[in-house]
């Protein structure tokens, strides 16, 4: 069995080097790179797997420029909502693969603990029980993989936990204390699960690895880079100056930009989403703290 990893950043590069254990494992990216097994893109499409890690702004776009179904099996390890749209990714792909064909990645899982082989645990999420199991079977002994059909669930947990996670940023930036990162954590973890309800996700998947799990890793650590994003926000820097330093994707910023818009086309109540947008967008960090305890 083949499998091709598209996107050779942290995660491409991690789960590349995850799933090599027991399978072929090719990858590719935009430019040239000099990794094992770095092949073409035309290379990487005749693989029977793709695991997709491109970022979630900027998918659509590649998927238009360079995807062609040729009946693989695709995991889609990306996560976050596309800004421009307000669309999950199940959304943008479908356009291109059937639901039969795909399944999507969560869980907590920070790429540098994969490379260095620490137990990890991951829920494959597809519509297709049957696919969702073989992609597990794909994975090395150290990440024990779960399947759940909550496709949606495992969306909205992967995108919005970034969110929750700048914020969590912010308040550890702010030096709030625990009392305040638990109380954000915890009523980002509401948000979240409200939020997903309202497209139809299972409340289930909230209190499990791809919700709970993922938004206790992400909001209580700097190895977040959506975390180092709210630290960054907290001491006045610009979004520019942030990512500049960062050098790698964030995709809390651009999922917190669909959530507001989608917050005002629906009249969707998201506090701590709404202020995380205001912060990005210049709004003084206290004063969203301020707003976030008295409203
Ligand atoms: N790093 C992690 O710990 C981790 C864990 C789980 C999920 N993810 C998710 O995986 C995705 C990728 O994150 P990452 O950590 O690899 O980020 P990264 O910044 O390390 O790498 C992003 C990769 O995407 C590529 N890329 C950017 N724009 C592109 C475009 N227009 N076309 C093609 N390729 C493009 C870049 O070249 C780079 O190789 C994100 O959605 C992220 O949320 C990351
Ligand atoms: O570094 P982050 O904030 O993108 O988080 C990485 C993973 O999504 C953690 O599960």
């Amino acid at each position: 069995m083949s499998i091709g990893v598209i996107g050779a950043g942290k995660w491409g590069s991690a789960l590349a080097f995850a799933l090599s254990e027991k399978n072929s494992v090719f990858i590719t990216s935009r430019t040239p790179r000099d990794l094992d097994n770095f092949v073409t893109l035309d290379e990487i499409l005749a693989c029977e797997y793709l695991v997709v890690t491109v970022p979630a702004q900027q998918i659509a776009d590649w998927l238009e420029e360079n995807f062609v179904f040729k009946n693989q099996k695709i995991l889609v390890a990306s996560k976050g909502i596309e800004a421009t749209s307000g669309k999950f990714l199940n959304e943008i792909y479908e356009k291109y693969v059937p639901d039969e064909n795909i399944a999507f990645l969560s869980g907590p899982s920070f790429a540098s603990e994969v490379m260095q082989s620490l137990p990890t645990a991951l829920v494959i999420n597809s519509s297709n029980e049957k696919l969702a199991q073989e992609l597990g079977d794909l994975f090395p002994s150290f990440i024990k993989t779960y399947t759940s059909d909550d496709v949606i669930g495992a969306e909205v947990c992967g995108a919005y936990k970034n969110v929750i996670a700048i914020a969590a940023g912010i308040c550890n930036g702010l030096e709030l204390g625990n009392n305040a990162a638990a109380a954000l954590i915890s009523r980002g973890l509401v948000e979240m699960q409200r939020f997903g309800i309202a497209y139809g996700a299972k409340e289930e998947s909230f209190i499990g690895l791809s919700g709970a799990g993922d938004l206790f890793l992400t909001a209580s650590s700097p190895m977040s880079r959506n975390f180092r994003v709210g630290i960054g926000l907290a001491k006045g820097r610009t979004q520019k100056e942030i990512l500049e330093a960062l050098g790698e994707v964030a995709e809390g910023i651009g999922t917190a930009y669909a959530l507001h818009d989608i917050s005002v086309k629906q009249d969707l109540y998201l506090p701590i989403a709404r202020e995380v947008y205001l912060t990005l967008e210049g709004k003084n960090p206290h004063e969203s703290l301020k707003d976030l305890l008295t409203k």
